[in-house]
């Protein structure tokens, strides 16, 4: 009878806690009550729970919270549009600031809130994703990167170092959710155009699940930012007093393959069903990762094949924009400048889009509408030691050549001579699509040419899209990786500056493969998602 009794008053006590909690996510559909094993300042300090002065009177009594918050309790809408008028007041106050000090300080109130209370905060960003997105991911997310260490003030997601080699399987499981749906992961050694970031790289995997909370609806409790330090090679952050990563060389070899492999044999033993997207890898761990785990655990890399697809359905798009045939794919000239992890992983889908097209046989021999440059030129046959990755995509020599174009050739060379449809950069060069290169694009054999400046972050764009309807003209196609403003042309036309960005698919690509269920991520999904 006592037991009955016990029992039964504990469910009513779960029913009754379990009314106290917020949504699980804002826009993820909720399975259950989420049961609050906490009491008290816990639940204030806890943002997944946290309601601020939200709380209602009966809850306040039932979770332990009666005068620990000032009396008046707000609508969750009042709480909302005083967050909303006091970002907008940063704003009107820092006009005229430098634009890094602007976007640092709108940084940080949304960190600040992200912290504070996760449900606020997701519904904020939701709702504001156009104004919000460029803060809490590029551009303003590489300074943040950058500046890490010292804007430090709680940490996010998990951090396996070298020196945790042996313990992440136990480590796996102090994470404090029981499921987790979408993990993305960087070793910093990439951090958009800004080099080796080491243990400061951590920026990027949240602000990109950040925007699978908002464009995806991922629920955000399920969703785990991950960095694996293993050291940096970045002098200036090893003799940093306040660098907050391992002082210590990258791992390199075996040695770091090691660490990369005891990581995710932990993160599947725990969620075996999760996504693991890898983030801002250098060229070498991206491709060696990729094809080392991509049979083995569902996995992408966002850099190689996140940018491939974006960058696709732009080539697609600027073919539609000359009224063109989709199957016209095949006779456009595209020059890619960058030969890189997203470079390459670009052309490697465009071939692929170009073999499946009407006309070409099978091998695309004797079809070859690419021309590469990395940072010493144009790559040709004659280049020495070259991946096999780049090497498919060396130009020969010969009758089916452009004329007089040789190994090594400059970017504006290679313009004036091919004339290509497209030019498109992920050479991390800030301005190398430069006033000449512009001027060699006006004369390209399309009534429409298409520039993509693809580069991150603004600082690193290739050219501005001020600088494309100046120097090409107005009927120039014109996309970037970092947002830029549209242009205003003669007869109060608009000049579009087009965001070709890998958030505009990794949120589908993840979303895409959690709900069929998927094991794998194919190439032919991510085809399948540029082509639509
Ligand atoms: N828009 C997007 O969605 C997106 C996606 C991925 C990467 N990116 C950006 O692309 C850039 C490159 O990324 P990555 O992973 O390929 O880097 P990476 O370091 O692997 O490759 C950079 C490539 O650029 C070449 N390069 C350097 N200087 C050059 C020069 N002066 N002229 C011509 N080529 C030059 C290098 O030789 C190398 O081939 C970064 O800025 C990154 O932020 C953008
Ligand atoms: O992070 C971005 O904005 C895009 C891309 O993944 C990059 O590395 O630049
Ligand atoms: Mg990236």
């Amino acid at each position: 009878m006592w037991r009955q009794a016990a029992r039964r008053s504990a469910q009513i006590r779960r029913r009754l806690l379990s009314s106290s909690a917020p949504a699980a996510g804002a826009g993820a559909a909720v399975p259950g009550p989420c049961i609050v094993h906490k009491r008290g300042t816990d639940i204030l300090h806890d943002p997944w729970y946290n309601k601020d002065t939200a709380f209602p009177l009966t809850e306040r009594d039932r979770l332990g919270l009666r005068g620990l918050l000032p009396p008046r309790v707000m609508s969750f809408e009042q709480q909302y549009e005083r967050f909303i008028n006091s970002y907008r007041s940063l704003e009107n106050n820092t006009r005229g600031e430098p634009d890094s000090i602007v976007s640092l300080a709108k940084w940080r109130i949304l960190n600040r809130l992200h912290d504070r209370n996760e449900t606020l905060y997701y519904r904020v960003l939701i709702d504001n994703i156009k104004d919000f997105a460029p803060i809490i991911y590029t551009p303003t997310v590489g300074l943040v990167c950058e500046n890490y260490s010292g804007l430090f003030r709680r940490p996010r997601g998990m951090y396996f170092s070298a020196k945790d080699k042996g313990e992440m399987m136990s480590m796996i499981y102090n994470w404090p959710a029981e499921k987790v749906d979408m993990i993305v992961v960087t070793d910093g050694s990439r951090i958009l155009g800004l080099g080796d970031l080491g243990v400061q790289g951590i920026g990027i995997p949240i602000g990109k699940l950040d925007v699978y909370v908002a464009a995806a609806g991922i629920n955000p409790q399920k969703v785990l930012p991950i960095m694996l330090d293993v050291g940096t090679n970045n002098a200036n952050l090893l003799q940093d007093k306040l660098y907050l990563g391992l002082r210590q060389p990258r791992l390199e070899g075996e040695e770091y393959l090691s660490v990369v492999d005891e990581f995710m044999e932990a993160v599947h033993a725990r969620w075996p069903k999760a996504v693991v997207q890898f983030e801002d890898f250098q060229m070498k761990w991206a491709f060696e990762t990729l094809q080392r785990y991509r049979n083995r655990f569902c996995m992408f890399n966002d850099d190689v094949q996140g940018t491939a697809g974006v960058a696709l359905a732009g080539l697609l798009g600027a073919v539609r924009a000359q009224g063109r045939p989709l199957t016209d794919f095949t006779k456009q000239k595209i020059v890619v400048v960058g030969a890189g992890s997203a470079g390459i992983g670009v052309l490697s889908m465009a071939k692929q889009a170009m073999l499946r097209m009407p006309g070409i046989n099978r091998n695309g021999e004797g079809h070859n509408q690419f021309w590469v440059l990395d940072k010493d030129g144009l790559i040709t046959k004659s280049r020495k030691g070259l991946d096999p990755a780049v090497a498919r995509f060396a130009r020969g020599f010969g009758p089916d050549e452009v004329q007089d174009l040789h190994e090594g050739a400059s970017l504006v060379e290679v313009v004036k001579k091919v004339k290509p449809h497209v030019l498109l950069g992920l050479s991390g060069v800030g301005g190398i699509f430069n006033e000449d290169v512009l001027k060699a694009m006006k004369e390209s054999d399309s009534p429409r040419p298409a520039i993509f400046a693809m580069s991150n972050p603004t600082t690193k764009a290739e050219c501005t899209s001020e600088d494309v309807f100046k120097y090409v003209g107005e009927n120039a196609v014109f996309a970037s990786g970092s947002p830029f403003n549209n242009v205003i042309l003669g007869n109060g036309r608009k000049g579009y500056a087009n965001q070709a960005n890998n958030m505009y698919l990794f949120p589908g690509i993840g979303l895409g493969a959690l709900l069929s269920g998927a094991r794998h991520i194919s190439d032919g999904m991510l085809q399948a998602a540029a082509e639509w």
